[in-house]
């Protein structure tokens, strides 16, 4: 699967991830400091957003400090549902119940055990048809949201 994945500062935990996405077989788009630019933030989560939202890649996982920042950043992106995950139990109700395509990730919180959780849960867990009626609620408001400021430029 491709995956941009995005952080605004490479660590330990951040080689452990490429590591560990690489070692599942996944192709990565790195972005920001993982790619060699000093991007904070905020570019950081709007470019793996924008990779996630145009089709580029199929998913997204952006990091920083505290996961917040980027998650936040990424989420300003049509078509983009970023969520942080701390545990397994929420990366699976991330994707279960709100079929995330952004996993949030914190630098300061996440061990490499608990990463490896984490991913198990992320890509172990599906949206089954039951809960998309309220993905679709989410695109409807999105939609609902661009289309009035759309108008507004008018
Ligand atoms: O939400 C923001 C992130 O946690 C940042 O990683 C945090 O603000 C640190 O940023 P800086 O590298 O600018 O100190």
């Amino acid at each position: 699967m491709k995956i941009a994945v995005g952080s605004d500062e490479k660590n330990y935990l951040t080689d452990a991830l490429v590591q560990e996405l690489e070692g599942r077989g996944h192709e990565l788009l790195l972005i920001g400091p993982l790619a060699g630019t000093g991007d904070a933030w905020p570019a950081v989560g709007e470019a793996v957003g924008e990779a996630v939202g145009s089709g580029r890649s199929a998913l997204g996982i952006v990091c920083c400090y505290t996961g917040t920042g980027v998650s936040i950043a990424a989420n300003k992106v049509t078509g983009v549902r970023a969520a942080l995950c701390g545990d397994a139990q929420t990366a699976a109700g991330a994707r279960r119940w709100n079929d995330a395509n952004v996993l949030a990730l914190s630098l300061r919180t996440t061990t490499p055990d608990l990463l490896r959780e984490i991913l198990d849960a992320w890509f172990g867990t599906d949206c089954p048809a039951s809960e998309r009626v309220y993905v679709e609620q989410i695109r409807a408001i999105e939609e609902a949201r661009n289309q009035s400021v759309r108008s507004l430029h008018l």
